[in-house]
């Protein structure tokens, strides 16, 4: 936390939160500061309304070319969100659900085939990259650039001051990718990202500042469920006297209002295909103009059946000269969606399983996002809780406005008040025969700075990689790699004799920095794991899966691992001691005797390595060997050192 108090107020000091959503966008400020006697104010931070007067801003792109001057034209938000009806294949909207991915991910895929935009792969990242009719691509960082610059000047017209600085929100389950994504966009719109917020951790934040009184003395645990446009989190914060310590956190980066719509699109299509039958459907699915329309139908109804039991959805003319009317009640959505509602459920779960808690233990259930209206959703989760969930907050504007205070927490207008956020997924390196060794579990507090030592694995080695890997798994090849880097330069050495520092720094933004250093030679190599191979959601969540079911399996090879580590690094110290001991004992017959019983071990240790899988293969034996062998080399060396004495004597 150090690092927020030492940002330093300039001339324009001033500090926006904004909430880049997958739908809508909004930003807030702080207006009113050290009012209350703690030092906070409960309604210090305020939405700046847009030029339209709204107070949330739709994330919409549209890029037009000026028939006039033959220049390009850049809409946003409502304007963009206008053009979609002449200007659809140019007009972009929900790319967060792009930003930082690869073009091949399996959701990016799956976007392709729905999305009336071109969503193209850039050839040099092999990320997804936006396609404008007259063949211009842009990044997904690109379109959300816009999207804050528009907000940015909204914040600089309003507050009237240059606003240079901004504390943007991601989801909680972003990777690194993601999140460096989404701090370029913001460097592209020319803010200067102080600091990359959990959109949970900025709703409890306003929450809980909002309701400081109540949480002061005793505190007070609080789960954020958070289900937006394209994205859901959950997280478990404890609350106490200005702190907010965020104990787990879960979710799924691709889960959102928009797949309960795409649900409802095939829904209508298949009631108006059955209608009418003469229809073709895949020629219909392919005219973009008639899926937009179809999308909106089906926001639209989703939204209205938060509020009557039974809608329909008309439109004349919708395809072929055929009308489209279809009646929907609202029980009718709620199985139709009901496979959303739950997958978000298990990650919920394990959130509450991490924290270390029972749900009986969460004292408040937060809604936020604009999904959490749906009258289903509050009731499985007040089902699954036990308890009525929370909902007096906005769940439009409340991002924004923690976005805002924890701008305030940087800048020093906002005082007394903490926040400690995790990391999502465990950590570590690969060592040796593929083992994950982990330095920092998920879950833990950020910023963090951790170092462990590690050593080599063959004699005279001069250089190391270090792979970094995130994952639960026990080994290497199930986890996924973030990034490696060489080390150097290493002063040659027996194998187990170089001291390798490793150490991971996670700064508050949930970027990762990884270094090695070798301790005798000074050699130092670093790398920050940048944005090439973020994971994606399903693989998150696939690690976790998979690392539970198999630790007790995991836990087997790694001891295994540990002991013939250490057998082969003991005999291989023998080796050597022995070699010195040759001129002048390589007649003693138990010279020979120990030397033939190294040469056994050290072919078993070798079969071992080669066969660390196979668990028929009894590592003890090793272990018994090893430890009785060093007895006795213990004692033939005293034996030795007494001979060579008495040799010397006169
Ligand atoms: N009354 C309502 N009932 C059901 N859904 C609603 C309602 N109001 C808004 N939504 C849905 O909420 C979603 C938008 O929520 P929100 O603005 O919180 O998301 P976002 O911040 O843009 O997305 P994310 O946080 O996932 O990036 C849309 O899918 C919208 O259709």
């Amino acid at each position: 936390m150090l690092r927020s108090l030492t940002f330093k107020r300039s001339i324009s000091s001033k500090v926006i939160g904004i909430d880049l959503g997958t739908t809508n966008s909004a930003v807030a400020y702080i207006r009113d500061t050290l009012k209350s006697n703690n030092g906070l104010s409960a309604s210090s931070a305020v939405i700046i309304e847009n030029d339209q007067g709204h107070r949330t801003t739709p994330s919409i792109v549209s890029i037009a070319l000026d028939p006039t001057t033959g220049k390009e034209k850049t809409y946003v938000g409502l304007q963009a969100k206008r053009q979609q009806i002449i200007n659809l294949e140019n007009t972009f909207f929900a790319t967060k659900r792009l930003i930082g991915r690869k073009f091949n991910e399996k959701e990016v895929q799956r976007d392709i085939k729905i999305m009336p935009y071109k969503i193209v792969q850039d050839e040099k990242s092999g990320n997804a990259m936006v396609m404008t009719t007259d063949n211009k691509r842009r990044t997904p960082s690109e379109i959300s650039s816009i999207i804050l610059r528009y907000l940015k000047n909204t914040a600089t017209e309003y507050l009237n001051e240059d606003v240079k600085y901004a504390v943007v929100t991601v989801p909680a389950y972003f990777n690194d990718a993601q999140r460096q994504a989404t701090k370029d966009a913001g460097r592209m719109a020319g803010l200067k990202v102080l600091r990359v917020v959990n959109e949970p951790t900025a709703a409890a934040l306003s929450f809980g500042l909002k309701n400081s009184e109540q949480y002061k003395e005793n505190g007070g645990l609080i789960a954020v469920y958070d289900l937006g446009g394209g994205t859901f989190d959950i997280s478990i914060l404890d609350i106490e006297n200005g702190i907010f310590e965020v104990k787990s956190t879960n979710g799924d980066t691709h889960l959102g209002g928009e797949d309960f719509d795409n649900v409802i699109i095939n829904h209508l299509l298949d009631c108006f295909i059955n209608e009418n039958q003469t229809v073709d459907k895949n020629a219909l699915v392919k005219d973009r103009n008639v899926m937009q329309r179809l999308r909106e139908a089906s926001e639209k109804i989703k939204i209205e059946l938060s509020h009557v039991s039974e809608s329909t959805v008309e439109i004349p003319f919708f395809y072929d000269g055929y009308h489209l009317n279809v009646t929907l009640k609202e029980k009718e959505l709620d199985e139709l969606t009901m496979h959303l509602i739950e997958r978000t459920i298990e990650p919920v779960k394990k959130a509450i399983r991490d924290a270390d808690i029972e749900t009986c233990d969460i004292d408040e259930v937060i809604m936020v996002g604009g999904m959490t209206r749906m009258p289903k959703i509050r009731s499985v989760i007040e089902h699954f809780f036990g308890k009525k969930p929370n909902v007096t907050v906005n769940p439009d504007e409340t991002v924004a406005l923690g976005a805002a205070i924890q701008g305030g927490i940087l800048s020093g207008e906002i005082k007394n008040v903490l926040l400690l956020d995790v990391t999502p997924l465990t950590l570590g390196i690969e060592t040796f025969g593929g083992a994950f060794s982990p330095l920092l579990p998920r879950n833990t507090t950020i910023p963090v700075k951790k170092t462990e030592i590690f050593s080599t694995g063959v004699d005279g080695q001069t250089g190391v990689d270090i792979k970094v890997y995130q994952g639960e798994r026990g080994l290497v090849r199930d986890n996924k790699l973030i990034g490696d880097f060489s080390l150097k330069g290493i002063t040659p050495m027996p194998k187990g004799q170089p001291q390798i520092l490793v150490t991971f720094d996670v700064d508050a933004d949930g970027i990762i920095n990884v270094s090695a250093s070798e301790r005798s030679s000074g050699k130092e190599q670093s790398i920050t794991v940048i944005a090439n191979s973020g994971l994606t959601e399903e693989e998150v969540n696939k690690l976790v899966e998979e690392g539970n079911a198999n630790r007790e399996q995991d836990n087997i090879l790694r001891q295994r691992m540990d002991l013939i580590t250490k057998a082969d690094i003991m005999i291989s110290d023998t080796e050597r001691s022995f070699k010195s001991l040759e001129k002048s004992m390589s007649e003693d017959e138990e010279y020979k005797e120990l030397k033939q019983e190294i040469e056994a071990i050290r072919a078993m240790i070798n079969t071992f390595k080669k066969e660390i899988n196979d668990t028929k293969l009894d590592v003890n034996v090793i272990k018994k060997t090893t430890d009785a062998l060093q007895n006795n080399v213990f004692k033939f060396f005293k034996k030795a050192m007494a001979t060579s004495s008495s040799n010397k004597q006169p």
